[in-house]
C-alpha cells in the first residue's frame, strides 16, 4: 500500500513495486565490488538512492534508475518504502549529485606525460568526483592547434581515460587568420578554442592579440562554439615600481607585484570589441567568449559585467585556489601556490566569492596545471622562475565545499557551478544534471566527512607533493563516482579498465 501511495508521486514506482526479486545493496558494499573491466559493479541496470539527491533544482530523498549508461527514471520521495526490482545502492544520507565537469585541466600528454598524463589525470578526476574533463591545448607537446595534433592527442589518450575527456584546440597566430585551418580543427572535434593574451610559458603556444581573437571568433560563430581566453596582457607603459636589485624572488609579494590586476584589466579592455562582436547582430553572433581563471574581482570584473549587460555572449570562471587562498597566507618560498594570474589579497578573495554567489562569475574550474617537482624549484623557492600552475584536480569538490561553507554555499549551487554551466560551455547537452535521458555521470559524497590531506591520503596525481592543498583539513569525501553508469571509483579503488571516452564535437 505504501508503494502505491508513493505511486502518485512518481508513476514509474507503481510499476516497479509490482515486481519481485529485490536485490538490495547497502553502501559501503565491499562484497559487491570487484566487477571486471569498466565498472566495479556487475550491473548495467540498477537504482541508486539517498536522502540527499540533487535533482530538479532540489535536494531530497530520491532513487535514480540507471540503465544502459543513462538515467532512465527518477523517483522522488521516500524510496525506502518502495519495492524495486533491480539492485538498489542505498547511500543513506550521502549526497548524490551530477558528476563534476572540469572545463579547464592540463593533462600534458603527449609530450609531457611526466608532468601528469591521461591515466593519472583521469584517475585523479574519478577519485575527486569529476566525470568529465576538458583538456587544454597547451603543455602537451605538440600543442593541439591543428587537425593533425588533435589526432596525436586522441592516439595518446587511447585506453587511458577513466572519465570522459573533451579537448579544446588552440587559437594561435599561425591559425587565427586561416579560417580553413581553424575549420579543420573544429570539424575534427575540438569543443572550442583557447588562446592566451600573454606569454603562455610554452614555446609552441604563442600568444594572440585582440585582432587574432576577433578573426578567430568569426569562424567559431559558424560552429557556435566557445573561445576560452587567458586574459592577462602586459600593458605597454608598464611602470614597474620593482627595481631589479630589490627583488627577493622568494617573497610572494615580489611575484604578486610582478603581475598586477592591471594585466587582467588591460586584456579585458582589449577584448571589448570582440565581446561586442558576439552580441545579437554582431559580426560573430553565435560565438561565445569565456574568460578563464578570473582573479581580479575589481575593474576586470566590472568591465565584464557591463559587457554582459550590453548583451555580449560572455561567461566567467574562477578557480578554487582563488577562493581558498589569499596572498597574505602564501608562505615565502612556497612555489606550490604560484599560478597566473596570481592569488591576490584577502579582500579580493572575498569579492570573488561575492561575485560567484551573486551570479556574475558563472562557473568554476580547476586549472589543474602540474609539472614535475623540479620545475617548481621548491628548494630555491624562486617565485619568478618556478613553473606557474596549481595541482588540484582531485580536490576541487572538497575545497569548494570546505571553503564555501562560511558563505552558505548550497549543494544546488555546487551543481550549477561545477556541472550544469560547464556542460553548457562545453556543448554537452546530455551531461551536467541528474535528469531522465542524461548520461549517468554521478558523484556520491559525504559533505560532513573531514579528512587531513596528508601523505597517507590516496592521491592519484603523478606528483602529489606539489599540490598547494597538501596539509589542509578538508571536508567532503567522495564515496563513489559513476561515468555513464560505470562505477569507475569506489572505496579508494578504480575500475580495472579505463572506459572513459574521448568527446568530440559534431
Ligand atoms: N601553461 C599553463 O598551464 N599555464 C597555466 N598555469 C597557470 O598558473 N596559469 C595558467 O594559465
Ligand atoms: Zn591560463
Ligand atoms: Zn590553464
Amino acid at each position: 500500500m505504501a508503494a502505491s501511495a508513493k505511486g502518485r508521486l512518481v508513476p514509474v514506482l507503481a510499476v516497479a513495486a509490482a515486481l519481485a526479486a529485490v536485490l538490495l545493496y547497502r553502501a559501503p558494499f565491499s562484497k559487491s565490488l570487484g566487477g571486471e573491466g569498466c565498472s566495479l559493479l556487475p550491473h548495467d541496470h540498477f537504482w541508486i538512492a539517498s536522502d540527499r539527491v540533487v535533482t530538479l533544482g532540489r535536494v531530497g530523498p530520491a532513487a535514480v534508475e540507471v540503465k544502459g549508461g543513462l538515467i532512465n527514471a527518477i523517483a522522488v520521495g521516500d524510496y525506502r518504502s518502495f519495492v524495486l526490482r533491480r539492485p538498489l545502492l542505498d547511500y543513506g544520507d550521502a549526497v548524490i549529485m551530477p558528476g563534476l565537469i572540469d572545463v579547464h585541466a592540463h593533462l600534458d600528454e603527449p609530450g609531457r606525460a611526466e608532468w601528469e598524463g591521461f591515466s593519472n589525470g583521469t584517475r585523479a578526476a574519478a577519485a575527486g568526483g569529476i566525470t568529465t574533463l576538458v583538456d587544454m591545448p597547451l603543455n602537451s607537446f605538440p600543442s593541439t592547434v591543428s587537425e593533425e595534433t588533435l589526432k596525436l592527442k586522441l592516439e595518446a589518450a587511447r585506453d587511458k581515460l577513466y572519465v570522459d575527456v573533451g579537448f579544446w584546440g588552440g587559437l594561435v597566430p599561425e591559425n587565427a587568420f586561416n579560417p580553413s585551418a581553424l575549420e579543420g580543427l573544429l570539424k575534427a572535434g575540438v569543443l572550442g578554442l583557447k588562446s592566451f593574451m600573454c606569454p603562455s610559458g610554452i614555446n609552441d603556444f604563442p600568444m594572440t592579440n585582440s585582432t587574432h581573437i576577433e578573426e578567430g571568433l568569426v569562424t567559431l560563430a559558424k560552429y557556435k562554439r566557445s573561445l576560452l581566453i587567458h586574459a592577462e596582457r602586459i600593458p605597454e607603459a608598464e611602470d614597474h615600481d620593482l627595481q631589479e636589485d630589490e627583488l627577493d624572488p622568494r617573497s610572494y609579494m615580489t611575484y604578486l607585484k610582478s603581475r598586477p590586476p592591471s594585466w587582467e584589466e588591460a586584456a579585458i579592455r582589449d577584448l571589448q570589441r570582440a565581446m561586442k562582436d558576439t552580441e545579437l547582430g554582431g559580426r560573430s553572433e553565435g560565438a561565445h567568449i569565456h574568460i578563464v581563471h578570473l582573479s581580479d574581482a575589481k575593474t576586470s570584473l566590472e568591465l565584464m559585467k557591463d559587457a554582459k549587460r550590453s548583451g555580449a555572449s560572455l561567461s566567467i570562471e574562477t578557480c578554487p585556489h582563488y577562493l581558498a587562498f589569499s596572498s597574505e597566507e602564501v608562505p615565502d618560498g612556497d612555489t606550490r601556490f604560484k599560478c597566473s594570474p596570481p592569488i591576490r589579497d584577502d579582500t579580493n578573495r572575498e569579492n570573488l566569492w561575492k561575485a560567484l554567489l551573486d551570479g556574475h562569475i558563472d562557473m568554476l574550474s580547476s586549472d589543474h596545471s602540474p609539472s614535475t617537482p623540479d620545475l617548481k624549484l621548491m628548494e630555491e623557492g624562486d617565485f619568478l622562475r618556478a613553473w606557474g600552475g596549481i595541482s588540484s584536480l582531485q580536490f576541487v569538490l572538497p575545497v569548494t565545499w570546505s571553503y564555501g561553507r562560511k558563505y552558505g554555499v548550497t549543494l544546488n549551487q555546487l551543481a550549477s557551478w561545477w556541472s550544469e554551466r560547464p556542460a553548457k560551455l562545453a556543448g554537452q547537452k546530455n551531461k551536467g544534471a541528474i535528469l531522465p535521458g542524461y548520461h549517468a555521470d554521478i558523484v556520491v559524497w559525504k559533505p560532513e566527512t573531514e579528512f587531513q590531506l596528508d601523505n597517507n591520503h590516496a592521491i592519484y596525481h603523478k606528483h602529489q607533493n606539489i599540490s598547494a592543498y597538501l596539509g589542509k583539513q578538508l571536508s567532503g569525501k567522495v564515496l563513489s563516482t559513476f561515468v555513464r553508469g560505470n562505477l569507475v571509483f569506489a572505496e579508494d579503488k578504480h575500475a580495472n579498465a579505463a572506459c572513459g571516452v574521448p568527446i568530440l564535437a559534431k
